[in-house]
């Protein structure tokens, strides 16, 4: 895409202040500011791979070396590296007496919590607290009023003056509180002095000199000629309440190119203190930097109480902690895809571009968007759910995006290293088992879901009987599967009411979430599914073409999640009269030996049968060898029944009609056997007639050893002592047809058994 003939539709100038008697450029620079050095977080933060706590050591000792006084250190609850490298400067008693160690923290009061965690013991720290304020962060990142924002800053505030004061009770640490509206370049000005004046009032204890409060105002993303920022530095300092209990900070960044002269012109404004990085790393293209602007002081005649003497030593430390400035920080990449999302959704009525952190459109330059996101230990759940999005066409929803940011933040701080996306898919698809190469313990394998009616209360009307589902189906467990039945409300309850009950598996749905992945005739559906148990719960999550099976699937990955390596119990074959074996444990034992998967209400017939022979031979627990030799014999499908098909021809007659001719053996005399029909069993006739009640089939082995299993229940209008009389058959054959029809013939059989008073192996 070329650039814009007419950038002015989709970039906005800055709007000028109306300070007609600025009193800046008349002003000179007399003394150097207070320092701080950020290159151990800010700098940090725009690292591909962040400094590991043996660097940010080395870097430590080379600002100190440098005189520098005040150091933000980290942002201690982005990782526990970070955490860790703060402790460790705390108990190893690294830190000069007169260095302040300096931590970051946004308004969030676990954060804060774990922040002022690490520096406890300290004797000197400064709590930065900060949250954005300009207008396009209060709609789009922070969705807040400005109202909300003073609310936001003022109630984080007093959260640290709390902590800071129980953390001075006990260990005597003297706190200094710097508060930042980030964004503030692009704050209404009036707005930035009000929200400061009432975080100063929140902290409550401003006083002079070192006590006072730092105001940090930061330009964030630098956005306009430096004149600009000198005029909203000169017009915060005449307006902030008690002026002299509060330090300025600056805190430039250099997208414009022009960092070192705004900061130059704000120290002119008033500005009392500058935060910046080493030869001016930092975020895309850099926070100030601190050495050019110590070095031009010094050619001015003012020390700048920097100590630049060993210069090489600076540049080869620096070097070697900091290689690659390209990567974007937690809350930038949150406030990244907020802006996209919103630009996406408003783009027709709204073409300018207002997308955080990010002042020009990558694509106006022929860049591509994949370098804007990055992740790495300094990152949260926004980059990675946004990373998702663009691979996997994954919408996560929110507490997913928690669940999975711990998973991708563990592996961020054993590695060290950026996590590319390629890591962050893999360990998706192996969190949550998605795809065949990443199953888990439980596994999917077959199901139907039937309606069930269940009764209403005797005494109602028949409209309040509630539907509910049948779950019948095999989900491998540890490799071996299982049949498994349950009921419930619907598709999801009945299959974890299957779980509950073959595996002791007590779950229930917290969260359900689906939506549509690609369009047409290739749409998928993908499921999330949060299992509670404990806080926070587990999460399953399944892409499939059918939706039904995709949230059935979520269900069994979200079970894998919660049951870790947990022993689950094995099929029981204790049997007895009241043995705790169920019809679904018989079923499995057929379905792993045998191969057979036999129709539900087949094995509930079996599960009979297996129930009277053990009572009658006083079988305490049955061996499998028992129960698969049971079945043989309840259902011999090895040409071993009264009737044999010797011959069969099947003719069609038409598109709807079909002509069976057969020779069937009855007790070793050969009889032919004519019929017509609409399929191949309907032709067949009989006496009395039969009429099939269920048909199932299924093949079994693989490759050139696949065959046919079907399975018939035959049922006869004949009456044996006033009873309707059925019989199963199961027939086994290279040809679905000669499967099928042997399933007949020994359905057929079994109730001939019946019906002539033969000994059946079968019936009812
Ligand atoms: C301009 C700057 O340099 S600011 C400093 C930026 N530096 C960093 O972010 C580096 C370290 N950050 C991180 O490691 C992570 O972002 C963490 C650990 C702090 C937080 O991670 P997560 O909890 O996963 O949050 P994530 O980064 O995705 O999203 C940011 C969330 O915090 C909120 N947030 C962002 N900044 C702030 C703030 N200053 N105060 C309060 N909340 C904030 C966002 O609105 C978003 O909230 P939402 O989830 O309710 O929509
Ligand atoms: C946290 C703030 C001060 C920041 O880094 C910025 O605005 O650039």
């Amino acid at each position: 895409m070329p650039m814009l003939q007419n950038p002015s539709k989709k970039y906005k100038p800055y709007t000028s202040i109306n300070l007609p008697d600025r009193q800046w450029p008349s002003k000179r620079i007399e003394s150097p500011p207070l320092w701080l050095s950020t290159d151990l977080r800010d700098g940090n933060q725009a690292l591909a791979n962040p400094m590991s706590i043996p660097q940010k050591t080395r870097f430590f000792r080379e600002l100190v070396k440098c005189g520098v006084k005040e150091i933000e250190v980290a942002y201690p609850a982005a990782s526990d590296t970070d955490f860790g490298f703060v402790r460790g400067l705390v108990e190893s008693g690294e830190v000069p007496d007169d260095v302040w160690l300096q931590v970051l923290t946004p308004a969030r009061a676990d954060l804060i919590a774990r922040t002022i965690d690490s520096v406890a013991g300290a004797k000197k720290a400064i709590i930065h607290l900060y949250n954005a304020t300009s207008p396009v962060f209060r709609e789009v990142v922070f969705r807040n009023t400005k109202e909300q924002t003073v609310a936001l800053a003022v109630e984080h505030t007093k959260i640290v003056r709390k902590l800071t004061d129980e953390s001075t009770a006990k260990y005597g640490t003297h706190f200094r509180f710097e508060y930042s509206p980030e964004t503030f370049t692009q704050t209404e000005p009036e707005f930035a002095v009000e929200i400061c004046n009432a975080v100063k009032a929140a902290w409550g204890r401003a006083g002079l000199g070192d006590d006072r409060i730092i105001f940090n105002l930061p330009a964030t993303v630098e956005i306009a000629t430096p004149n600009h920022y000198a005029d909203q530095i000169e017009f915060f300092s005449r307006h902030v309440n008690e002026r002299e209990k509060v330090a300025i900070s600056l805190h430039p960044h250099n997208d414009r190119g022009t960092g070192i002269a705004a900061t130059e012109l704000a120290m002119l404004a008033g500005a009392d203190r500058v935060e910046g990085c080493l030869f001016g790393n930092g975020e895309r293209t850099g926070n100030v930097d601190l050495v050019t602007l110590a070095l031009n002081l010094y050619t001015q005649g003012i020390h700048p109480n920097l100590d630049f003497s060993d210069l090489y030593s600076v540049i080869e430390t620096v070097t070697e902690c900091e290689l690659v400035f390209t990567a974007f920080s937690g809350s930038h990449q949150d406030a990244i895809k907020k802006g996209f999302e919103r630009r996406e959704k408003n783009i027709a009525t709204n073409s300018y571009w207002e997308i955080p952190y990010l002042p020009i459109d990558p694509a106006d330059l022929g860049c591509s968007y994949e370098a804007v996101i990055r992740v790495n230990s300094q990152s949260g759940k926004g980059g990675i759910a946004y990373l998702l999005k663009q691979a996997m066409h994954l919408d996560l929803p929110r507490r997913l995006q928690i669940s999975f940011y711990q998973v991708v933040q563990a592996i961020a701080d054993r590695t060290g290293k950026e996590t590319t996306v390629e890591d962050i898919t893999t360990a998706f698809r192996s969190t949550y088992h998605v795809g065949s190469h990443y199953e888990g313990r439980l596994v999917l394998r077959s199901f139907t879901l039937s309606e069930i009616q269940s009764p209403s209360e005797e005494g109602s009307d028949s409209d309040a009987n509630s539907e509910r589902r049948r779950f019948e189906g095999h989900v491998s467990v540890d490799g071996i599967v299982r049949v498994m039945h349950g009921e419930g409300n619907g598709p999801l309850s009945s299959l974890l009411s299957a779980l509950r009950s073959h595996l002791d598996i007590h779950l229930n749905i917290r969260e359900y979430v689906e939506h549509a992945i690609g369009e047409g005739a290739s749409v998928k559906a993908a499921s999330y599914v949060e299992l509670d148990k404990s806080t926070p719960g587990a999460w399953g999550v399944a892409i499939d073409s059918d939706i039904v099976t995709s949230g059935l699937r979520a269900v069994i990955s979200a079970v894998n999640s919660a049951v870790g390596d947990r022993h689950l119990p094995a099929i029981s074959l204790s049997i007895g009269v009241h043995g705790p074996s169920s019809q679904a444990d018989i079923g499995t034992v057929i379905l792993n030996n045998l191969g057979f998967q036999v129709p539900r209400r087949m094995e509930s017939h079996f599960y009979d049968v297996v129930k009277i022979a053990a009572k009658a031979s006083g079988w305490e627990k049955i061996s499998s060898e028992e129960i698969q030799a049971l079945f043989s014999k309840t259902y011999p499908h090895n040409e071993t029944t009264r009737f044999k098909l010797k011959q069969s021809i099947l003719t069609e007659l038409d598109e709807h009609r079909r002509r069976f001719d057969g020779i069937v053996v009855l007790g070793g005399v050969e009889k032919t056997v004519t019929g017509e029909g609409n399929g191949p069993f309907s032709t067949t006739s009989s006496h009395p007639p039969l009429t099939i009640r269920e048909y199932v089939e299924h093949s079994i082995g693989e490759g050139a050893d696949v065959r046919a299993a079907s399975y018939v229940e035959l049922v006869t209008g004949g009456v044996v002592a006033g009873k309707k009389t059925s019989a199963w058959g199961l027939g086994l054959d290279e040809s679905i047809t000669g499967s099928s029809w042997k399933a007949v013939l020994n359905a057929a059989s079994a109730l001939e058994a019946i019906l002539s008073g033969g000994k059946p192996t079968n019936g009812k």
